[in-house]
């Protein structure tokens, strides 16, 4: 008898924003002829990529070929969620040549990538490579306190503060993960920055994990897929924070909050875009995305926002009998003022 060959599947992660969804738009979009399925987890509860990728327009990106694990976080959720999601792609007679996962901003790659051990499925695929998206321009503003400088000049103000941010964590644990870092958004930081940051990284990181610098997402195909790490029978130095500290304990997402929120069409581009700015600016909210409808447009307007940043484009036509509604899901650390934002957010919508 002939062994089945394993499946491929690379693991993406990295932290809210990074540019996880942009780079598998643009694998998706140079993948060559290869079959790739997706598996995409997200925190909240609309699923905001999958929707952006399929309103690209690609056909690489086909709709059956995209999977959507939307019920938390796939660290959390392996055995009811990601083991038979694995199982029923598997039982596809239309088997991909690559799989894709995409992790929420807020995963921990740990419990993903032992799962890949488990006998379900370890016979049929492994872990091509673990590749975290890191975005250079927040950490060049510091804004995981993963930088050193910035962690010590907190604890100088304050002894008592735990040296260990949540958000710092999370980013540790995502880069001790990876085989592959693609520091992404290098357009908005300069040589020095970039250098700087690049030095930081190093300092995270395992040895022997290669970087690679992108903006947009732009690396070649051939550079991310075929990796052949097997990862999932090596991970001695990929352990999380939470498995050295709390061993055999489930962890918990307490530290992150979301929500959604669904307004009707009302007011302007602009406007809307200046209270989202005020909403982030003022509630310190890490992340917002979703799809905005705007009076007397034709098509829909996708809105992402990463700290301060905001992207705002029509992606595609409204489609025949869709609600014309605005959704936003915010993702910000706990507590998040969910009465006040939602309150601004609606005070403009209703203004209108
Ligand atoms: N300037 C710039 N913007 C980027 C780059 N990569 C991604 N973006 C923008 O950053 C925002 C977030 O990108 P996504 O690809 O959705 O990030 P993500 O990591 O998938 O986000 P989550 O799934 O919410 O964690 C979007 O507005 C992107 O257009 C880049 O290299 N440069």
């Amino acid at each position: 008898m002939t062994a089945i060959a394993k499946i491929p599947t690379t693991v993406i992660t990295g932290f809210l924003g990074a540019g996880k969804t942009t780079l598998v738009r643009h694998l998706l979009a140079h993948a060559k002829g290869k079959r790739i399925a997706l598996i995409i987890n997200e925190f909240g509860d609309i699923g905001v990529d999958k929707d952006v990728l399929a309103g690209c327009g690609d056909e690489t990106c086909r709709e059956e070929d995209m999977i959507e694990l939307a019920n938390g976080c796939i660290c959390c959720t392996v055995a009811d969620d990601f083991i038979p999601t694995m199982k029923a792609l598997l039982a596809r007679p239309d088997r991909p040549d690559h799989i894709v996962i995409e992790t929420s901003g807020l995963a921990l790659p740990q419990p993903l990538i032992r799962a890949f051990n488990w006998p379900e499925i370890k016979t049929e695929v492994t872990i091509d490579g673990v590749v975290t998206v890191a975005d250079a321009a927040a950490l060049a503003e510091g804004r995981f306190a993963a930088n050193e400088a910035a962690v010590d000049a907190q604890r100088k103000l304050d002894e008592m503060l735990d040296h260990e941010t949540p958000l710092g964590e999370l980013f540790e644990d995502q880069m001790v993960a990876a085989d592959m870092i693609v520091l992404n958004k290098t357009d908005l930081v300069d040589a020095d920055a970039l250098e700087a940051v690049e030095a930081e990284l190093k300092r995270h990181m395992r040895k022997g994990t290669s970087i690679i610098r992108a903006a947009n997402g732009h690396v070649d195909a051939m550079a991310l897929l075929g990796l052949g790490m097997g990862s999932e029978d090596d991970l001695e130095g990929r352990e999380s924070h939470h498995e050295l500290e709390h061993d055999g304990e489930p962890h918990e997402h307490d530290d992150f909050d979301s929500f959604s929120v669904t307004l009707p069409s009302g007011p302007a581009r602009d406007q809307l875009l200046d209270t989202i700015a005020q909403a982030i600016a003022t509630h310190d909210i890490l992340r917002l995305k979703g799809f905005a409808a705007i009076p007397g447009a034709n098509a829909r307007l996708a809105i992402q926002a990463v700290g301060p940043r905001i992207n705002a484009y029509f992606d595609r036509a409204w489609k025949d009998g869709e609600a014309r509604e605005t959704r936003l899901v915010v993702i910000g650390e706990t507590p998040l003022a969910r009465q006040a934002i939602e309150a601004s957010l609606r005070s403009v919508a209703q203004a209108a």
